[in-house]
């Protein structure tokens, strides 16, 4: 879809809905095509000037990224957006992580990055993610209680009562970047 001459698709890859709902949301305010990851490829990709591509975190790996990754060397010419959710808030050394354990050294001059707080229901979690989760449960459940931080804390404390961050407002960041010139 035309916004300013400057052609964005929005791409994304979510197993319950947080990064769904974020890309939904980017896609509407910039007036963007919005598809599932499955649903593109590298000749559709080519037909935009701004990719956004954004996947949930897991084991700090973003879901799907490597449409992006294994094109990337036809992609670089474009403005190209990745935005990671997570249950993580977005510290500095959430957002080093990710980038180290997902882009290339290229990558990680040319992408913009950014991360969005996802949420966290254990009762909706397939089988494989709720022994996952459930192991990490019994590991955090193993540390004292002053040595768990804040954050393990509240994960342990999201195993009985779900827990929501999407925010709409915190893609206010992910909108001034694909509207700042190319
Ligand atoms: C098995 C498993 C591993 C996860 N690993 C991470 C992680 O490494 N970092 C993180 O911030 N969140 C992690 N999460 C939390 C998810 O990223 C979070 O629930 C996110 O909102 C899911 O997005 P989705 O609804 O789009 O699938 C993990 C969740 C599960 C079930």
């Amino acid at each position: 879809m035309l916004n300013n001459e400057n052609r964005v698709i929005v791409i994304y890859k979510s197993k319950y809905g947080s990064a769904q709902r974020y890309a939904q949301w980017i896609a509407e305010e910039v007036k963007a095509d919005l598809v599932e990851r499955s649903q593109i490829t590298l000749e559709g990709m080519l037909q935009y000037d701004t990719i956004v591509y954004g996947g949930s975190l897991y084991a700090v790996g973003i879901l799907g990224l490597s449409l992006i990754k294994k094109n990337f060397d036809k992609l670089k010419e474009k403005k190209v957006i990745v935005f990671s959710v997570g249950a993580s808030p977005a510290y500095p050394e959430t957002i080093e992580d990710v980038k180290n354990n997902n882009f290339t050294e290229e990558m990680k001059k040319k992408v913009h990055f950014f991360h969005l707080r996802g949420g966290f229901n254990y009762e909706k979690l397939n089988a494989l993610d709720k022994i996952l989760m459930y192991l990490l449960k019994k590991k955090l459940e193993h540390k004292k209680r002053d040595e768990l931080t804040n954050d393990e804390k509240g994960m342990l404390a999201s195993y009985a009562h779900p827990v929501d961050w999407t925010n709409k407002k915190s893609i206010d960041p992910i909108v001034q970047c694909i509207n700042s010139a190319l």
